[in-house]
């Protein structure tokens, strides 16, 4: 079985009748939307949101409810899924280029599912470039201050031209050798004019569940409480 789906068919286990559903955005929360519309089938009562209008789409075609956000002050839970989690459970995110609404998405969730496969663990951070939102005014500048930082900054292209993302911004992937410390990282990137936001989820997740190949899953929950199954 595909470890991606079964990651995140178990997060889906949480979600419940009533609920604030927050859609995450990328191959894996691709399986999440898949077994939430096939809850609703099912009988189960959610209202949703999503992290990217490609999201939005698949939510409209598979018949889940989407509700405005002028329409909620909170989210009940996220799943979501990430480019790498490290042994903290902090994440970089944004590999689809969806990072900045898929953050406001989690800061305002009660409950966030991270949903990965086996790949996706590290050790430390930093293997993947961290993928970061910056407005294209003046966007060598900002290029340039992010260089400072001691990372190789790429714009993030596709098909001969720069990605832009939901927001009408670019994706800058940065890479860094090894980020020896995420919480100071991503405040130094932030505060760099023209940065919208970074790939940084630090201390963010409730669990991360981990698919594997066999079919087996690995909760994982901050402060070491795990059980694989
Ligand atoms: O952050 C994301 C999109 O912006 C995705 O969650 C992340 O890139 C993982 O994607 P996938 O599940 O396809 O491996």
């Amino acid at each position: 079985m595909n470890p991606k789906q079964v990651a995140a068919e178990k997060a889906v286990e949480f979600v419940e009748d009533g609920m604030i559903v927050g859609l995450g955005t990328g191959s894996t929360a691709f399986w999440a939307t898949q077994k939430i519309a096939q809850r609703i089938s099912e009988g189960l009562t959610i209202r949703a949101v999503a992290s990217s209008a490609s999201t939005e789409a698949l939510a409209g075609q598979l018949g889940i409810p989407l509700v405005p956000f002028s329409g909620i002050d909170h989210i009940d839970i996220t799943i979501d899924g990430a480019d790498e989690v490290d042994d903290q459970l902090n994440l970089i995110k944004g590999g689809g280029g969806a990072l900045l609404r898929e953050k406001i998405l989690a800061r305002n969730s009660s409950r966030f599912y991270v949903v990965v496969d086996e790949t996706k663990r590290v050790h430390r951070l930093g293997r993947f470039p961290l993928p970061v939102e910056i407005v294209p005014f003046a966007s060598n500048l900002t290029i340039h201050r992010l260089q400072e930082l001691n990372c190789e900054p790429v714009v993030r292209m596709v098909q001969g031209s720069p990605f832009i993302t939901d927001n009408g911004n670019l994706i800058v992937d940065c890479s860094f050798k090894e980020i020896l410390n995420p919480v100071e990282l991503q405040q130094q990137i932030n505060l760099i004019p023209g940065v919208v936001e970074n790939g940084l989820f630090v201390g963010m997740p409730t669990a991360v569940v981990v698919g594997y190949g066999d079919g087996t899953i690995q909760i994982l929950e901050p402060q070491n409480r795990s059980g694989h199954s």
